[in-house]
């Protein structure tokens, strides 16, 4: 039997020739500003574990808009200006185009890297599976096969608010996991949250979050850790990634093999996958097409379970907000029938409402990581081939020069003169820029739009006739990788008029129409 003291010297040498060698070694150069760190772990106790985006904004504060701070010998950068998002992330996107390594989330969780989300250069499928959704993603490809979907499940959301408006929360969420399955499965509704479906969905999703959160595993800052045994004390980890691949792989594995057999059967409903199945099948094998409807499934569904809220909570605070949207969708629409795609572009000010929330609440706090493929030198600072490098995008939408009065909520902010709507740079940058972006735009187009157009919405009060509202304060907020907002409030939402009922309802009743 092996020796357990042996294993552990063995264990200590290697840690201790890694400090060596990553550490006390660490070649002079004129690094960025930031914390000093202790030996070895550097600033590892020094970052708020749940909400990181507090401690770097903290450092920005006192060091400035580049901050650079090291953990067990690994540079990270921090980007607290748009212009040095844009320089370095956009500009320069041939260096700072990768991710960190994330062992669990990247050997693990997912098979070779493969999800495209946390994919490393060195993978080598990341380019591949990005033109590869990129061509169904953009803005044109999307009426094809994603708009008349989502269309339908805007019309059975209103009608499931119009009956249960109290449920609100549950009843979007389950809108949005609905979207995103089927745009990407075509697989038909789930009607309520406890279906089993939902909860498998939630649950894949969820774990493929938790090992992207830097440093939540050890072996993310120690990769050699990779090579003990998993039955040592402490090596959990690797079974359960292994166990987490599996729920991944069977959940959507099933799904894939769903919407092959319909369209075998000679039932080809529009979705990503029967997209996929119809034009690139000689590209990639069908794991690498289960992974990829993974990631897009996962990166859509709480991003825009988050918006929804978000843009609900605003009109709580801005009944302003509420009665210029209403007003301005009336004027397009008219009372006689639902806001569509075709009104995309023709009503800015719920594009400048969408982009506004993106920019007053960013649900990715810090974004998603990325990593220089090679050194690079930036304002006279030196920053090393690996460094990981975070935009901070709450920071960035909060920048007074920018947005000024940053606390207000005003969708103004992205109307020019014209009445035209300016752009933010909120979805990422360079060979990482959110794929989903325009999908998420127009998505939200069509739900805020028809949301203000049947419903009024307003806070209850407590006895003294106050309101009662969900906390603005960001502590109060959701933590680790993004920051969804509370989800525990009421409201109350009633329609506008009883003929807008009847509208939705006949909605409804032909889109069923349609699909018989
Ligand atoms: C409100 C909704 C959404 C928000 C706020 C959002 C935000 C983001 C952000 C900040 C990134 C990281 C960008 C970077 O690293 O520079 C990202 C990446 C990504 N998003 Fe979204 N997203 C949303 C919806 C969606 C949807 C609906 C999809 C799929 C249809 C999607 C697919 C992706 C993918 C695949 C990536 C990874 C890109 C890569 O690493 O190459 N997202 N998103």
């Amino acid at each position: 039997m092996l020796n357990i003291n042996a294993l552990a010297l063995v264990c200590g040498f290697a840690l201790f020739a890694w400090w060596i060698g990553t550490v006390l070694f660490k070649p002079k150069h004129n690094y960025p500003p930031g914390p000093k760190g202790l030996p070895i772990i550097g600033s590892l106790l020094a970052i708020n574990n749940e909400r990181p985006w507090v401690t770097y904004d903290q450092w920005a504060r006192q060091y400035g808009d580049i901050v650079m701070y090291w953990v067990m010998g690994k540079p990270v950068l921090l980007l607290g200006k748009m212009e040095h998002a844009e320089n370095l992330l956009q500009k320069r996107m041939m260096t700072y185009g990768d991710r960190p390594q994330l062992v669990m989330a990247q050997e693990y969780v997912t098979q070779n890297g493969w999800y495209i989300g946390t994919a490393r250069a060195e993978h080598g499928t990341h380019k591949k599976h990005r033109k590869l959704l990129g061509q169904h993603l953009r803005k044109s490809a999307l009426p094809d096969w994603a708009q008349p979907v989502e269309l339908r499940e805007v019309h059975l959301l209103l009608q499931r608010l119009g009956e249960q408006p109290q449920r609100f929360v549950n009843i979007i969420k389950c809108f949005t996991v609905n979207v995103m399955l089927n745009t990407t499965f075509a697989h038909g509704s789930v009607p309520t949250l406890d279906n089993p479906l939902v909860s498998r969905i939630n649950a894949a999703t969820d774990h493929q979050f938790v090992t992207q959160i830097m440093g939540r595993f050890w072996v993310d800052y120690m990769p050699f850790l990779d090579y003990l045994p998993a039955w040592l004390p402490g090596m959990g980890w690797k079974k359960q990634g292994l166990l987490w691949r599996d729920e991944v792989d069977t959940l959507y594995g099933e799904l894939w093999d769903a919407t092959k057999k319909r369209r075998e059967a000679g039932d080809p409903r529009p979705c990503l996958v029967q997209k996929i199945l119809e034009t690139q099948m000689d590209e990639i094998s069908e794991l690498e097409g289960t992974t990829i409807s993974a990631a897009v499934v996962d990166a859509g569904t709480e991003t825009l379970t988050a918006t929804t809220i978000i843009l609900l909570i605003i009109f709580l605070y801005y009944p302003d907000v509420l009665r210029k949207a209403q007003r301005s969708v009336d004027e397009v629409v008219g009372r006689d029938r639902l806001p569509s795609f075709g009104d995309l572009g023709r009503i800015p000010y719920i594009t400048a409402m969408v982009r506004e929330a993106f920019r007053w609440r960013t649900v990715a706090p810090v974004a998603i990581p990325h990593a220089a493929v090679r050194d690079d030198v930036y304002a006279g600072y030196f920053i090393p081939k690996g460094t990981t490098v975070f935009a901070l995008s709450q920071r960035i939408h909060e920048d007074e020069e920018l947005y000024p009065n940053h606390e207000d909520f005003k969708p103004e902010r992205f109307l020019d003169k014209d009445g035209q709507v300016n752009n933010l740079p909120h979805a990422g940058f360079g060979f990482r820029k959110c794929l989903g972006q325009h999908l998420a735009e127009e998505t939200l187009f069509l739900v805020m739009a028809s949301f203000v157009w049947a419903f009024d919405i307003r806070p209850p009060l407590d006895k003294e006739g106050r309101p009662i509202r969900p906390s603005l304060d960001p502590l109060d907020w959701g933590a680790f990788l993004a920051s969804p907002p509370p989800m525990d409030f009421e409201a109350i939402i009633t329609p506008r008029c009883e003929a807008a009922i009847k509208i939705i309802n006949e909605a409804v009743e032909q889109d069923k129409a349609s699909a018989s």
